[in-house]
């Protein structure tokens, strides 16, 4: 096993043993690769899991419940104020603070609507997602746009300062190969991916105050999640930075739920576990000048595998 796979694998049995509960009604299950070796470590976890209501993220995540034999429940058959006990997804990045871009996948909507109706939510990855701040490696904000709405949406994206270092601007995800035009999501909707890329990469003339506070631009991450919900035509912005718990489900869509533990495989075949603490003030950008204006508010726990 390559040893990427072999690191989301590690991560998945950790999180899985750490935080699958002895006996839940609903679990979420996320989208992507890493979650898959989270379906393979629940069935191997030794829970009887025949009652539990599995609630997919999209059809992928469907597929993946179904082949393992568990039993899907789609999220509006869920009853009425019960929320989901655990939820499990992986991530594109996470920052010191936990915050997450989600969406590399495109099923970043009812990841959202999972993760918010969870008491937990519970992010796998493996060490290349992890960085000091979003939009480091990963270099855009995954956006699902209503397609009539998509040129608009760029256009007031651009206004936002959506620029990459080199020019680029936000750009509705092409198929390639599988497909000619636009890849369309789970809920026929278009993928914006807007770069908001790292200050010291961005010239001079994106410094403008997209925020109308005074202070130039900056990017703070649920104040830029805020104002690209707010643009018409947006359903769900990739940017994952709410509060954690119970509590995000009231707290208003634009946020989503943070994790409340992230788990990394690393590259030396241990887990590292980060676990979320109350926030401060976290940045995906603020330039000119560079400052750090917060402290990491995370612990890091090693894992031996
Ligand atoms: O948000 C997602 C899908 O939209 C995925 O969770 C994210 O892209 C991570 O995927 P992978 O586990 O394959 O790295």
């Amino acid at each position: 096993m390559a040893d990427i796979e072999a690191a989301k694998q590690a991560a998945a049995i950790e999180a899985v043993r750490n935080h699958f509960p002895e006996n839940p009604r609903f679990v979420g299950i996320g989208s992507g690769t890493t979650i898959v070796y989270v379906v393979e470590a629940i069935k191997n976890c030794g829970v009887d899991v025949s009652r539990v209501g599995f609630v997919p993220t999209g059809y992928q995540s469907k597929q993946l419940i179904i082949n393992a034999g568990l039993v899907p429940i789609e999220f509006d058959a869920l009853p009425d104020d019960v929320m989901i006990d655990i939820a499990f997804d992986g991530a594109d990045e996470v920052d010191e603070e936990l915050n997450c871009i989600k969406g590399g996948g495109a099923c970043l909507y009812q990841e959202k609507l999972v993760a918010m109706r969870a008491k937990q939510f519970i992010c796998v990855a493996d060490h290349r997602k992890l960085q000091r701040r979003l939009v480091t490696k990963w270099p855009t904000v995954p956006i699902e746009v209503e397609p009539k709405a998509a040129r608009q949406v760029m256009q007031r994206l651009r206004m936002l300062g959506s620029r990459s270092p080199t020019g680029i601007g936000p750009r509705i995800r092409e198929g390639h190969m599988a497909k000619a035009g636009p890849i369309k999501t789970d809920q026929d909707f278009f993928i914006v991916d807007a770069p908001f890329p790292h200050p010291l990469l961005i010239a001079d003339d994106l410094t403008e105050d997209i925020l109308g506070d005074g202070e130039g631009g900056h990017w703070e991450v649920e104040q830029l999640a805020k104002a690209i919900k707010d643009i018409n035509g947006v359903l769900a912005v990739g940017l994952f930075c709410g509060p954690t718990g119970p509590e995000a489900l009231t707290a208003g869509v634009v946020g989503g739920q943070r994790p409340v533990a992230c788990y990394f495989g690393m590259a030396d075949g241990t887990v590292s576990l980060r676990k979320a603490r109350e926030k401060r003030h976290s940045i995906v950008a603020k330039y000119p000048p560079l400052i750090p204006v917060h402290s990491a508010e995370v612990e890091a726990v090693v894992v031996d595998n």
